[in-house]
């Protein structure tokens, strides 16, 4: 078996990830703003002149710019970085022909995969055309507007015809991705899982169900590459297309048609090595299965629901390699690992097409990525696991962070030794290095911690279990495989609630308490008026917190151990729950309570402190929230460098306020702290190395990492105007140093931050 730790006990067709239900999905996609998209400017539109450089009169200039020489338009516009994602819905996955505006979803999904992925700005277009003609001349005219065309669900053979059409009409990229991405992806996994069963090229045996758009373009990409030609059998919903078939056919099957007396599928896969699957659910029997040669290379790519599970094929024989389209099997083979890093290279060389010779490279890095030893803080992405080159190992994850550095420079060098390339790359180690960061940090910081508690589940108790939000995030977090969601409330009002919202709570991993007739009040009681009695409270007033007051009651949970950890502050304010909490869980020994928020902007994250607890710390106290901010970041991920920020950099200009900045910097040279710190410093200083260059005496070896905040009130102002401005992501304020695991939300939090939340209150209590 190839993985190391938990996952090498599972057995090999276990999903690594739950799946979600019809339901999690639609509201995913109502909630807020409906869809997945929106458009941001990336220019200041605020002022009078802001509006007279954007648009009129000052848009006339690089107009005329371009005019001149077209090229500009790759300096002064969008389209440089910029590909639409184009259907006509005639093919959506495996779904069949729904129609333009029933694709949308999928489109806008392809659109956001471009961005998260690989940085390259994406719009969906739905043509509502099934008319090849009219495809062709509503999309021939876009050239101006993109940097490339991604074509997408259109059905075959129209699809051959519009692709090879538009590549003729267009100077830019077009790329049918359900031909050539799943070919890329596909000859990826073909080449490493022969290596791993000791065949080649010339004399494997493929059969192929599927005659369309994916299953033409992979087996033209294996032939290319070396296959027999003779050795490849592809199939359609009329059988084996054999030489001289007559019906269902078109040029493009005849073009594979071979000479066999095999009619059927099944006599097709007869001793076959290899089965390829483009075609539609369920269309492999175990029967065909138990019919193929040793050590059989199973692809079941249709989508959403393969031609047979790995499941099935583990009842019939172990000897396979099974890869299938979707995330929640081992060995994803699916185009999703192609399209953003192709496009990516192809952009960054401003390629007039993607050639043969740039399919080829980046099916090449990619299967060669798979055969690498998985460094730490790429293991994150394969669920904390670290996977070794094999049978469950053939190909890397989608959100393998390797991938963004690896295909694109593969692609963009192709290209240039094709002569393809309008701007040739001449460092591509720099370009390779420049690719890195274009990462998301906290995307894979996140994956890690999901993938953590996944693997030591947690009983998450949600204090306010009546509120909407959070029976939907108690139930995402259970869906996910996190482990136990505790809602409390009363029961026959969660489930009022939750029937009037479309919400299931009769599922595995979530439990309703109601805390008026829990069998523990009595403990809890006891537990809390001990620590209460001597500051005012009588212990009816002890009992009535336990009994009416969800945060009291809650904590004293986790105080006893009848949770791990705990999520509340949908409904109250952040200082009035932090009160409650405090009232039944101390500090850790030796550790101050301090919030920090993790603020990401344009895929950069920051960690700010204290954004919660001290309105005015005092130096020493300063220290401490260096100290615990960095022990977080730490626990997150990161190398910390903690910049102690002030209105002035390094006396200058001198003031009284920054005095405790300088003050609470000498403390931490007396602790002899094991991280960078330094400071006083300003934001500037600290985010911006041209700037911090002008102190070179300072001792951060990098831009800060750890912005500690003079005071709650610039902590709390400049994260909120980094969210509200800037549009950065903000999680938390985290809540560090208490004895118990304890996560405080925004009120009125959504559900997605509440899971998040949930998932770091389930971390952070030991995983
Ligand atoms: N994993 C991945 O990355 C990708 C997976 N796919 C999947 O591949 C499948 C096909 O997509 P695409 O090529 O775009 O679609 P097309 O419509 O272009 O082609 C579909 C092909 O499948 C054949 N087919 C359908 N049902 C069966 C069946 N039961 N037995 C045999 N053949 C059948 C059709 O046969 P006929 O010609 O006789 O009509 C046709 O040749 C879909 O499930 C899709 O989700 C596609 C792209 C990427
Ligand atoms: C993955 C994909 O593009 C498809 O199934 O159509
Ligand atoms: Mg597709």
């Amino acid at each position: 078996m190839e993985w190391e730790g938990p996952m090498a006990e599972t057995s090999k067709t276990k999903r690594a990830v739950a799946s979600v239900t019809d339901q999690e999905a639609l509201d995913f996609h109502a909630r807020g703003r409906p869809g997945k998209l929106e458009i941001t400017p990336t220019k200041p539109m605020a002022t009078q002149r802001d509006l007279s450089l954007a648009y009129s009169p000052g848009v006339a200039a690089p107009v005329k710019a371009i005019a001149e020489d077209p090229s500009r338009a790759y300096d002064y516009t969008s389209r440089g970085n910029m590909v639409a994602v184009i259907s006509n819905g005639t093919a959506i996955l495996g779904l069949g022909n729904l129609g333009a505006l029933a694709s949308k979803p999928v489109m806008e999904g392809k659109s956001v995969l471009f961005k998260r992925f690989a940085d390259v700005d994406s719009i969906d277009l739905e043509v509502d055309t099934e008319n090849v003609e009219e495809f062709i001349n509503c999309v021939r005219y876009l050239g101006p507007s993109f940097g490339g065309i991604n074509l997408e669900d259109i059905k075959a053979p129209d699809c051959f015809i519009i692709e090879q059409r538009l590549r003729e009409l267009m100077d830019i990229p077009v790329f049918h991705d359900d031909q050539h991405g799943t070919a890329i992806i596909a000859a990826a996994g073909l080449m490493n899982a022969l290596t791993l069963t000791g065949r080649d090229f010339k004399t494997t045996k493929l059969v192929c169900n599927g005659a369309g758009a994916a299953a033409i373009a992979c087996i033209e990409l294996i032939k290319a590459m070396g296959f027999n030609p003779e050795n490849v059998i592809l199939c359609d919903t009329k059988g084996v297309i054999y030489q001289g078939r007559e019906d269902g056919m078109n040029q493009w099957k005849s073009a594979h048609a071979v000479k066999t007396d095999r009619r059927s599928l099944k006599e097709a896969l007869d001793g076959a090595d290899v089965f390829f699957g483009l075609s539609a659910k369920g269309a492999l029997t175990s029967e065909m299965v138990q019919s193929m040669a040793p050590q059989p290379i199973i692809f079941a790519m249709a989508n959403p629901d393969p031609e047979i599970t790995p499941e099935e094929v583990a009842r019939i024989r172990d000897d396979a390699i099974v890869a299938t389209g979707r995330s929640d099997y081992p060995n994803q083979v699916n185009n999703v690992l192609g399209f953003p890093y192709i496009f990516r290279g192809a952009l960054d060389v401003r390629a007039t097409t993607i050639n043969d010779a740039m399919k080829i490279a980046a099916a090449e890095a990619l299967a060669n990525l798979a055969k690498e030893d998985v460094p730490d803080d790429v293991a994150a992405a394969y669920q904390g696991n670290r996977p070794r080159f094999g049978s469950q190992y053939i190909i890397p994850v989608p959100f393998d962070p390797r991938l963004i550095s690896a295909i694109p420079v593969a692609v963009a060098q192709a290209a240039m030794e094709t002569g393809v390339a309008r701007r040739p790359l001449l460092d591509l180690d720099a370009y390779a290095r420049e690719l890195k960061a274009r990462r998301d940090p906290i995307a894979s910081t996140l994956q890690n911690i999901y993938a953590r508690v996944r693997r030591h589940p947690k009983r998450v108790v949600f204090a306010e279990g009546e509120e909407e939000q959070m029976m939907r995030a108690a139930v995402s977090y259970a869906n996910q495989q996190l482990g136990t969601a505790i809602l409390v409330g009363r029961e026959d009002r969660m489930r009022e609630t939750a029937a009037r919202a479309g919400i299931d709570l009769d599922r595995p991993g979530i439990a309703l308490l109601n805390a008026r007739i829990s069998k523990r009040n009595d403990a809890y009681t006891d537990y809390l008026y001990a620590r209460i009695q001597r500051k005012g409270y009588l212990f009816r007033d002890a009992q009535r917190l336990i009994n009416n007051d969800r945060n009291h009651f809650a904590a004293c949970m986790v105080a006893l151990g009848d949770a791990d950890a705990m999520v509340t502050g949908l409904t109250r304010n952040y200082s009035t729950a932090l009160e409650d909490v405090r009232r039944c869980i101390d500090p850790k020994p030796g550790h101050r309570i301090i919030g920090a928020s993790l603020a990401l902007c344009r895929g950069r994250t920051v960690l700010v402190a204290d954004t919660a607890v001290h309105d005015m710390p005092s130096a020493e106290e300063l220290a401490d929230i260096a100290e615990e901010a960095a022990g977080l970041a730490r626990k997150l991920g990161y190398e910390p460098r903690v910049a102690m920020l002030a209105y002035s950099t390094f006396g200058n200009p001198s003031g009284e306020r920054s005095e405790r900045v300088r003050e609470a910097v000498k403390i931490l040279d007396k602790r002899r702290v094991d991280f960078e710190y330094d400071g006083e410093m300003a934001a500037d200083v600290a985010l911006n190395p041209k700037i911090m260059e002008q102190y070179p005496f300072c001792r951060l070896s990098g831009p800060g990492n750890v912005l500690v905040m003079p005071a709650f009130h610039s902590a709390a102002i400049s994260t909120k105007m980094l969210q509200e401005l800037g549009g950065s992501t903000v999680i938390g304020p985290l809540l560090v140093g208490l004895d118990k695991s304890v996560q405080i939300v925004s009120m009125g939090a959504k559900d997605s931050d509440i899971v998040n939340m949930a998932a770091l209150a389930a971390y952070n209590a030991g995983v």
